[in-house]
Order: structure tokens, then C-alpha cells, then sequence
């Protein structure tokens, strides 16, 4: 059957009249379907109806569900990487000032319990406080944040198992955001229980995902990919980072990562490109001193801005 009509097999699915968009990838469909209105347990029982519904068809081997309206006027998007290192964390403080510089309002929750650096990166030290038993985001640059880093002494988060991090990271979610519209999740990186607790909690929208132009770094973002897909949750789109680099003294370009890596298996693997950002000591020199280039004019925040269109647009793709 052809992609087509296989696609307009899914309008004879019970629940045809919640589904939004919907795309097929080889014999993997995707489906983006409104549950607005629906409590939990209904939110999982359409899920599986649609997923069930789904791969009876012939020639659909896989379904992946995302439900949209989870929390009316709050979208969550999870930051994530297979590995560590790769620059999630830089691009995760970027792309929230340039997305509140376009006038949205902001959260990080960052939930990197293996090394917290929001608070660093947004040059603050700052400790949030409780009310009704929730935590309040400090707000910083523009934008709020609520980070691991600021309920532990720097290093001792590693030492937590399984619930006790998940339980910790539930309460930066569940913090009292206020009227903060877009919240960016800065993932541990890979694709453990932690991560999974997490995406299955905050139900974010959709993941970004961060890689380096190199094999290995790859391989572990398609795993990161991979955990998005099984939660059902959609991939906005990868991006590259430390993608060529130009030495200031001699103006020459060369490629320390290889280039174009990480755009070919977002191609292969069917999910979007959001750009690229090369390797820029300068990047690394004023996001350690807390001066994130985003917040700033010039190439850099062009750049980042121009990642924050991308992530915008493929964002309006699973919300409508
Ligand atoms: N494009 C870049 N050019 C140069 N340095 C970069 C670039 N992106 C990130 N870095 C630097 O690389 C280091 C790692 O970045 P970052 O902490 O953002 O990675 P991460 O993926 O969040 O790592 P982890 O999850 O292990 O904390 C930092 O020192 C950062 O300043």
C-alpha cells in the first residue's frame, strides 16, 4: 500500500477525529493527537487505542503516540543527548534567553544531576525558596530556573539512586512557574531510568536533541531518539554542536568532529534539523563566566536565535 493511502487508512481509527497530524517513516508512524479534556487514565487508555489501532494496519510495524495538552498553556521540551560533554547544557540556557527575547516567557528546570551547570552558565548563585510546598524559580537573564545545582552541595546529586533523583527532579517540574509559558528540561545525558522517569513525568511536547558531528556521539543520539520515540514523545529536531571550527589566528576552517554528521542521521532517521553551531573557544570562555552569548548581539546570538525560529516552528508542527 502506498505512504499515502496507508496514512488515510488511520481516518477509519475510533478515535480519528483527535488526531492532528500524523507521519510515516519507513513502517513507523507517528501520530500527534489532541487530548485535551481528557483525565490520566483516559490520556493513557486513547494512547493505546490509537496505538493499538494503528498497528493493526498492514504495513505499520510501529505506532509512536504524542498527546498534546497535557497542561493547558505550559509546554515542556526536554533537552537531551546520548552522551556527555556535547554541549546541552550551553545550548539549553541559549535557546531559553533567545526564545524570551522573542517575547515568550521562559523556564529551565535543569535536571542534570551528574553535573547541574545552569546555575554557572547563567552566572548566578542564587537559591530558590518554597512556598505551599513548592519551589519558586530564581529569575535570571530573563529567564526563571530551577536547578538541581541549587538543592545540593556541587557533586553530591551524583550519589542519588533512582527514586530519590526522580523524586528531586519532580519537584523542580512541579515548581510554582507562574505564567511561564515554554519550560526547557536540561536532561542528564543518556538514556537511563532517570530520564525516562522524567519524560514520562513532565509529558514534554517534544525533545531537542543535542549531538557532535562524530560516529560515536551519533550512535548515542539515535539512542536518545530512541527513548523519545518509545515515550511517545515527538523529536522537535537535532542539533549539531561543535560543528567545524575556524582558527582565530589563521582564519583556516577545519573540522575537529567531522561535519554534517549529526544532519545526515537526523535525515536517515527521520526526524528534523534544527542547524548547526561550530566550536567556538569564545562560546566556551564566556558561557564559564556566566555570560551567555544569547543574551548578548552578534553572530553568536544571531545564531542561537535562529535555532530558537527552528525549534518554534517544528514546536507549532505537533501543537497544532
Ligand atoms: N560550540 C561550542 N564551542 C566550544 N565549546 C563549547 C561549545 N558548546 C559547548 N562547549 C563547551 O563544552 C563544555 C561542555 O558543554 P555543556 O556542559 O553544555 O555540555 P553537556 O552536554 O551539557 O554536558 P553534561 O551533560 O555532561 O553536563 C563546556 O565547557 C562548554 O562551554
Amino acid at each position: 500500500m502506498a505512504a499515502d493511502e496507508l496514512l488515510n487508512s488511520l481516518d477509519d481509527l475510533p478515535d480519528a477525529d483527535r488526531i492532528r497530524s500524523r507521519k510515516l517513516v519507513g513502517d513507523i508512524v507517528t501520530i500527534v493527537a489532541d487530548a485535551s479534556g481528557l483525565n490520566d487514565p483516559e490520556r493513557s487508555a486513547l494512547e493505546k487505542r490509537l496505538k493499538d489501532g494503528a498497528v493493526s494496519l498492514p504495513g505499520i510495524r510501529e505506532a509512536r503516540v504524542a498527546l498534546t495538552a497535557s497542561k493547558p498553556g505550559r509546554t515542556y521540551i526536554a533537552i537531551g543527548s546520548g552522551k556527555g560533554g556535547v554541549g546541552k547544557s550551553t545550548l539549553t540556557t541559549n535557546l531559553a534567553i533567545s526564545l524570551a527575547r522573542m517575547g515568550r516567557k521562559v523556564g529551565i528546570v535543569d535536571a542534570d544531576i551528574y553535573g547541574p551547570s545552569q546555575p554557572t552558565l547563567l552566572g548566578t548563585n542564587e537559591k530558590p525558596h518554597a512556598e505551599n510546598d513548592k519551589l519558586v524559580p530564581i529569575e535570571v537573564q530573563g529567564v526563571k530556573l530551577l536547578s538541581v545545582g541549587q538543592l545540593v552541595p556541587p557533586g553530591q546529586a551524583l550519589a542519588w539512586r533512582g527514586p530519590m533523583a526522580s523524586g528531586a527532579l519532580n519537584q523542580l517540574v512541579e515548581g510554582d512557574w507562574g505564567d511561564t509559558e515554554i519550560i526547557l528540561i536540561d536532561l542528564p545525558p543518556g538514556t537511563g531510568d532517570v530520564q525516562l522517569s522524567l519524560v514520562q513525568k513532565s509529558r514534554p511536547a517534544g525533545a531537542v536533541i543535542v549531538s557532535t558531528p562524530q560516529d560515536l556521539s551519533l550512535i548515542d543520539a539515535t539512542r536518545a531518539i530512541d527513548l523519545f520515540g518509545k515515550t511517545s514523545v515527538p523529536v522537535l529536531g537535532v542539533i549539531e554542536n561543535m560543528a567545524g571550527y575556524q582558527c582565530p589566528h589563521c582564519g583556516e576552517s577545519s573540522d575537529p568532529f567531522g561535519h554534517g554528521g549529526a544532519e545526515t542521521s537526523a535525515a536517515k532517521l527521520g526526524v528534523p534539523f534544527l542547524g548547526r553551531l561550530p566550536l567556538s573557544p569564545s562560546l566556551r570562555e564566556a558561557s564559564d563566566a556566566g555570560r551567555p552569548p544569547a543574551a548578548e548581539h552578534g553572530p553568536a546570538a544571531d545564531a542561537f536565535a535562529a535555532l530558537a525560529r527552528r525549534l518554534l516552528e517544528e514546536l507549532e508542527k505537533v501543537a497544532t
